[in-house]
């Protein structure tokens, strides 16, 4: 579903240059739920971003869904992103002056969806996520587990075959961690490819494959 072949990605500045990922190669199976761990700077965010082709690698080749990703321009590849991947981030990136329904539409806006579509699609996402009783809410007036919620029902609302999390549970205590890790596994169980980033070894142990880096190598 995603394949890496000897990514590497330097960042430079003027005065420094900096070997964020090194000879990466990792396949990721349609329907596998990884996780990926490694000290804070060894890369986990930069490899999770070059999968969700938001960052380019400066060597290698990556593969979605079977297609070649080099070639592609800006427009293809927010194309392939917004119709194969959703994705979640520690700290939620809601739109504070927008709704909770308004919020988990967003995704839809790029698509040819009618509003009426768009609004029963994010219903039917929100209710997926147990938070049908919060569509009028505004992100302020939630708990912390309850906008990781709402940012999982965005990521899943136009029914991404990947979901890439980048430490979803990172900002909420061990309860609503978990939660938030049942809703990814049952979201796994109906088919979803996911990646997940973490720090906490109990939610690695409950995927399927763990990929552990240090100073932008794959050690496990
Ligand atoms: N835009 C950038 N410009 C320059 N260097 C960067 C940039 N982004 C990341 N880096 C460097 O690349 C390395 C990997 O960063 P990355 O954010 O991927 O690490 P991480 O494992 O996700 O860290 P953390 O667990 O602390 O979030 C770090 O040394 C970081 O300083």
């Amino acid at each position: 579903m995603i394949k890496l072949q000897n990514v590497e990605k330097v960042y430079r500045t003027s005065s420094i240059e900096t070997l964020a990922l090194n000879n990466i190669n990792l396949n990721v199976k349609k329907g596998e739920f990884i996780s990926i761990m490694g000290p804070s700077g060894c890369g986990k965010s930069t490899l999770l971003n070059i999968m969700g082709l938001l960052d380019e690698p400066s060597q290698g080749t990556i593969e979605i869904d079977g297609s070649r990703v080099e070639s592609y321009r800006d427009k293809e590849l927010a194309h392939l992103r917004n119709q194969k991947l959703g994705f979640i981030f520690q700290s939620f990136h809601l739109i504070n002056d927008l709704s909770v329904l308004d919020n988990v539409e967003i995704p839809l806006l790029y698509r040819t969806s009618s509003a009426k579509q768009r609004r029963e699609l994010a219903q039917e996402a929100l209710e997926k996520v147990g938070l049908s009783n919060r569509m009028k809410h505004f992100p302020k007036q939630l708990s912390g587990g309850q906008k990781q919620r709402v940012a999982i029902a965005r990521a899943i609302v136009g029914r991404p075959e990947i979901i890439l999390a980048d430490e979803p549970t990172g900002n909420l205590d061990s309860v609503m961690g978990n939660e938030i890790l049942s809703i990814l596994k049952k979201l796994n169980e109906d088919g979803a490819t996911i990646v997940m980033v973490t720090h906490d070894d109990a939610m690695a142990k409950q995927t399927h494959r763990l990929v552990r880096l240090f100073d932008g190598t794959q050690v496990q």
